[in-house]
């Protein structure tokens, strides 16, 4: 199976053997566009290329052709917005990314005009910048005669899965998946279809809309000419939900938290859309022979991406992986905190008006407490969200499975277990979102019987304990919040 994971920061191909082992890799990194503060966009062709690149590269470093492959799966960075041309395939405009803010005086407007329970009770989501209905409203006011040619039908909307479905499959299939279109603000996840209503609020035409499909679908075929021979495409899923397969977490209380740009964790609530009281969102997890399961989410917007601002922005970090040296050289931060609200700030927050802080810096402090506040970080915004998931209510996760290309760093995993409380539970494939998307073309294909053939493949590579005392641990986090409350715009 050749699995597509067109993500933020990269675009990667992995081909998984029927056991869902990985056999080859190809990876590029995306270029970003940031034309304005708070602004974030991606170029279409850029993606385009990316994947055709790197699908061929992978098939060549596993020494397969397009024959050998049983199906694609397609997985995607999510809410990213994309709107091209029905004949011509051509982009109007940039991709609008998900991290963008570009739209939050819009949102703010709805939010005073009293949208949000309706928003709420139909799609589980929030009315935020970071979904896809003001992305696309901004981009039909600004693209000269976009809206009159959306009412025309000229016009695809869709998330970047469906247009490298529609690319894939030259322009014969718009579609996407039932998890792709629950991010959208527009899309109504108890009866799992385009809403009026929300269409009319948003003020989107009906005639841009993808069709949305289960997550194991007959999605189309690629054409012979992007491989060399055609390839159906049966699985299709947004990132987040792609790993919360590849994760296994198909039962009611297992949770998946995914460490790459961001941070997105992800709690299966079974087959009923739960509500969170807390701000946290509601999303289909999966739909499968048109049955959703459900999960809770805590999305956070900047995870690995502040270690990314320390390596390509301050220029303090040589790569990535240095992170763990500097946050090994130190005992603690001698009460630094970094709160990476470069795009304002997501779960439970949601303020897009709120920017980032480095506090409590004294002469000592040096680069390592700066790399280690920004670890440290990530960890504490996770466990944000398990305070709002356990207020929520429900039994409280035993364990957290973690992927990503952030956990590789073991020193992030043990001090997350610290300060969690809970244990830390690393797989061996951490491409779990490829391996998701995989699984669910090979559901489709019959190379996966059933949800617990996938269950039954899932194996740990590595179990971090939490060690900190529970002193320590309520110390440092309270800490935290006082930073947090520093950066909030709405208590300014
Ligand atoms: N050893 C490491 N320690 C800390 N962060 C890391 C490490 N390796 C990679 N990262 C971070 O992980 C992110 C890449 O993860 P990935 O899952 O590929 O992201 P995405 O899918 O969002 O593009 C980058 O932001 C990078 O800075
Ligand atoms: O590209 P990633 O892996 O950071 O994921 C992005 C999310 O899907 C945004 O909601």
């Amino acid at each position: 199976m050749l699995a597509i994971d067109q993500g933020t920061t990269s675009t990667r191909a992995i081909v998984f053997d029927s056991g869902g082992v990985p056999v080859a890799t190809a990876q590029r990194e995306l270029r970003q566009f940031y034309p304005h503060d708070g602004w974030v966009e991606h170029d279409l062709e850029d993606i385009w290329r990316d994947t055709t690149v790197v699908c061929r590269a992978a098939l060549e470093q596993a020494g397969l052709g397009a024959a050998d492959i049983s199906a694609i799966g397609i997985t995607n960075q999510r809410e990213t917005t994309a709107l091209w041309d029905r004949a011509t395939g051509e982009g109007l405009h940039n991709a609008i990314v998900w991290q963008d803010r570009r739209t939050a005086e819009t949102c703010r407007k709805l939010h005073a005009d009293g949208a949000e329970p309706l928003v709420a009770d139909r799609t589980g989501l929030i009315i935020d910048p970071y979904f896809s209905a003001t992305k696309l409203g901004w981009l039909l006011d600004h693209v000269p005669h976009a809206r009159e040619r959306a009412e025309r039908g000229e016009l695809c909307f869709g998330t970047i899965d469906s247009f490298l479905l529609f690319r894939l499959t030259g322009g014969a299939v718009h579609a996407t998946d039932s998890s792709n279109a629950s991010r959208t603000l527009l899309f109504d996840i108890n009866t799992q279809d385009w809403d009026e209503e929300l269409l009319r609020l948003f003020g989107i035409p009906r005639a841009l809309l993808p069709r949305v499909l289960d997550n194991s679908a007959d999605f189309g075929v690629a054409q012979a000419e992007f491989l060399g021979a055609p390839v159906p495409i049966t699985g299709m899923a947004g990132d987040q939900q792609a790993a919360t397969v590849g994760q296994a977490c198909f039962e009611p209380g297992m949770i998946k938290s995914t460490y790459g740009t961001g941070c997105f964790a992800l709690l299966n609530v079974g087959d009923k859309p739960v509500r969170s009281t807390n701000r946290l969102l509601t999303t289909t997890a999966y739909r499968l022979d048109g049955k959703p399961t459900y999960a809770v989410e805590g999305s956070i917007f900047v995870a690995g991406a502040a270690v990314q601002w320390l390596r390509d922005g301050l220029r303090v970090i040589a790569d990535a992986a240095a992170s763990e040296r500097h946050a090994n050289d130190l005992p603690d931060t001698q009460g630094v905190y970094m709160v990476p609200a470069f795009t304002g700030l997501g779960a439970p927050h949601w303020d897009p008006d709120a920017r980032g802080a480095l506090i409590g810096l004294t002469r000592d402090t040096g680069v390592s407490h700066i790399v280690r506040a920004a670890l440290e970080a990530v960890c504490y915004q996770t466990r944000d969200l398990m305070e709002c998931m356990a207020a929520d209510g429900g039994t409280p996760p035993s364990a957290l499975r973690v992927d990503g290309g952030m956990v590789r760093n073991d020193w992030l995993m043990q001090f997350l277990a610290d300060i969690l409380g809970i244990p830390v539970e690393r797989p061996v494939v951490t491409e779990t979102t490829a391996l998701g998307a995989a699984y669910l073309a090979g559901l489709r294909t019959g190379v996966y019987a059933s949800l617990d053939s996938v269950s039954r493949a899932w194996r740990r590579e590595r179990l971090f304990e939490p060690a900190m005392d529970e002193a320590d641990r309520a110390r440092l986090y309270e800490g935290w919040r006082r930073a947090v409350r520093r950066v909030r715009s709405d208590l300014a």
